[in-house]
């Protein structure tokens, strides 16, 4: 199982260089003042252009008007932008018409009544990111290290791809991904030894343990499609299906 992995927050030339060496296949950008890896334009310009070719760049904002996407878009030039407020879909897809740029859409889960959101939003944005949702009184929607229980996710099939977020750490990736299956993961706080700050060799080792991880799930899935018995098989299903039919 191929999987791609983001490492976002990024806020210097080393750390980026970090993630780039370690095989990031995204590296983001955080443009939310009241985060500890919140870039300004110029930092994020000469980041972008450190970044371009060799991995995708992601723009992260949390309910931006128009005029700051603009802003954000003319200094990084971002290949899509992460929208990790309160954007409604309508909001999503006006995002999507006006800069013509792929958008995806962060969703805190706490439970399972948070699903029944996933299909609008699969709807209209490109990606959907399923993070945990903050805990009550934190000072960001996301970035907060904490993960959500993933067995919610076992079964999930959504029209759209997804990525995990929440809590993923070089040490969890692995069960994170036997349980959800995700094809994509995103982490920041789990690779930091001090919020904002990146450490290069956990960065490396989420890379490192996210891909071993996902070579496994695929060896795992390869062997029970082979005719195991069927309490081998891994708890989500293997065939497509539609989240609407779907949800278990
Ligand atoms: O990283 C931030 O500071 C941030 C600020 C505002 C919204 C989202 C933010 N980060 C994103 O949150 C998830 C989970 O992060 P973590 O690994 O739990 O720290 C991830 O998508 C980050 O990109």
């Amino acid at each position: 199982m191929a999987i791609e992995i983001k490492i976002c927050g990024l806020k210097t030339p080393e750390t980026l260089d970090a993630a780039l060496a370690a095989g990031a296949d995204m590296v983001g950008a955080v443009f939310f003042a009241p985060s500890p890896r919140h870039l300004d334009l110029a930092t994020a310009a000469q980041l972008g252009a450190r970044a371009r070719g060799k991995a995708q760049i992601v723009a992260l904002s949390v309910d931006a008007d128009d005029a700051a996407l603009a802003d954000i878009i003319a200094a990084l030039a971002p290949d899509a932008l992460q929208l990790h407020g309160s954007e409604t879909p309508e909001r999503v897809a006006a995002v999507k018409a006006r800069f013509g740029r792929p958008v995806w859409k962060a969703i805190g889960i706490a439970g399972p009544e948070d699903l029944a959101k996933l299909p609008a939003y699969a709807a209209v944005a490109d990606r959907l990111l399923l993070d945990a949702k903050a805990p009550k009184g934190a000072a960001l929607p996301g970035g907060n290290g904490v993960p959500f229980d993933w067995n919610l996710l076992a079964g999930l099939d959504l029209a759209k791809p997804f990525m995990l977020s929440g809590g993923l750490t070089p040490e969890n990736v692995g069960q994170a991904l036997a349980i959800t299956r995700a094809r994509a993961v995103d982490v920041s706080s789990g690779v930091e030894s001090a919020p904002g700050v990146k450490d290069p060799a956990r960065i490396a080792a989420f890379v490192r343990h996210a891909r071993e991880a996902a070579h496994d799930v695929a060896r795992a899935y390869e062997t029970a499609a082979a005719g195991p018995p069927a309490d081998h098989l891994p708890a989500a299903p293997a065939s497509p299906a539609n989240l609407t039919s779907s949800t278990s």
